[in-house]
């Protein structure tokens, strides 16, 4: 896979804010690439930069060959950019939103049409294409809103926080519907997002903090570098537990009834599991998730187990 998206030393202050300190990273074509950070990290002021609606304060950034600042119609042209707010007419329908859109696009009559079907067929929302957008839930809002992004069949998805607000069966739904683009379209999409288990799906991650890249990799590589699989014992005998675990050098907190503590990796729970067996009722073995990971990278430091 080559790279889509280069970026290089980006940076952005509004006055005395320093929202993004000079960052590097590069995504590549056809992947989903999870843009993490905590809120006010920098995450919509990078995405802001790379879809042209704000210019850089310094940097270099290259978006599908397009250079970042002297290209940015050719840029517009590849990128679908969908938004935290919606951008779309509550009084029209979702048809007439995107023969809208499809029009700046130079896509009029039969093409705009076909545009509009195309997209909406994309995410699933034919469906909705007589419905006025005003009166949509919350779930076929984002499906609209996607669509509008997809009108000109850009190369890149843009989505900033695209699952945010919806009710969990709806959220499941359109981020399937965001899988289906990337794996089944071949769409290089570049997510932000809030939900780790969204994050874990992802092909690469980079993750920023103050307007600085903290971390950069995929899922299972930060999780084999950040991620404590954690192991709960239950006590038959509290007293005879402590003492082996002790004899073993294991750290351990007790919060309420078990004792938890933090592994390396799962394989390192079978012989303390053996030790133990005669002082255990039972024994939970939890793998580390990308929370845990996110965590720990954004507070720069080790988790209690
Ligand atoms: N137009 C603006 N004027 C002044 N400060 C801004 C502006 N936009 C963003 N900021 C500041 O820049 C920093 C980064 O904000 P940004 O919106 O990029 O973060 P984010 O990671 O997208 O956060 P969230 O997850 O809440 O959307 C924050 O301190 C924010 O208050």
């Amino acid at each position: 896979m080559s790279e889509i998206i280069e970026v290089q030393g980006l940076k952005k202050h509004y006055g005395p804010i320093e929202a993004v300190r000079g960052i590097d990273f590069s995504v590549r074509r056809g992947e989903l690439f999870a843009f993490l950070g905590q809120n006010g990290a920098g995450k919509s002021t990078t995405i802001s930069m790379l879809t042209t609606q704000i210019a850089p304060d310094g940097g270099r950034a290259e978006v599908d060959g397009c250079l970042l600042g002297r290209e940015n119609g050719a840029i517009r042209r590849k990128i679908g950019v969908v938004f935290q707010e919606s951008l779309l007419d509550g009084l029209l329908s979702v048809e007439e939103n995107l023969l809208a859109r499809a029009a700046l696009y130079g896509l009029r009559g039969e093409r705009g049409r076909e545009a509009a079907r195309a997209a909406m067929a994309a995410v699933g929302a034919l469906d909705l294409k007589d419905r006025r957008y005003g009166r949509l839930s919350g779930g076929q809002r984002r499906r609209a809103d996607i669509a509008r992004a997809l009108v000109h069949r850009p190369e890149i998805l843009f989505l900033d926080e695209p699952t945010t607000g919806l009710d969990p069966q709806t959220r499941k739904a359109v981020w399937e519907t965001v899988r289906a683009l990337q794996r089944e379209g071949g769409m290089t999409v570049f997510l932000t997002t809030h939900y780790m288990e969204e994050a874990a799906q992802a092909d690469a991650v980079t993750v920023i903090g103050d307007g600085a890249v903290l971390e950069q990799g995929t899922p299972g590589e930060l999780k084999a570098r950040y991620g404590r699989d954690k192991l709960y014992l239950s006590p038959r005998d509290a007293d005879a537990l402590e003492g082996v675990l002790r004899q073993m050098g294991l750290a351990y907190t007790k919060p309420r009834r078990r004792y938890h503590l933090a592994l390396g990796s799962t394989l390192e729970a079978i012989p303390i599991l053996e030790r133990c067996r005669d002082l255990l009722d039972g024994a939970e073995l939890i793998g580390g998730t990308m929370d845990d990971v996110f965590l720990q990278i954004i507070e720069g430091g080790e988790r209690p187990c």
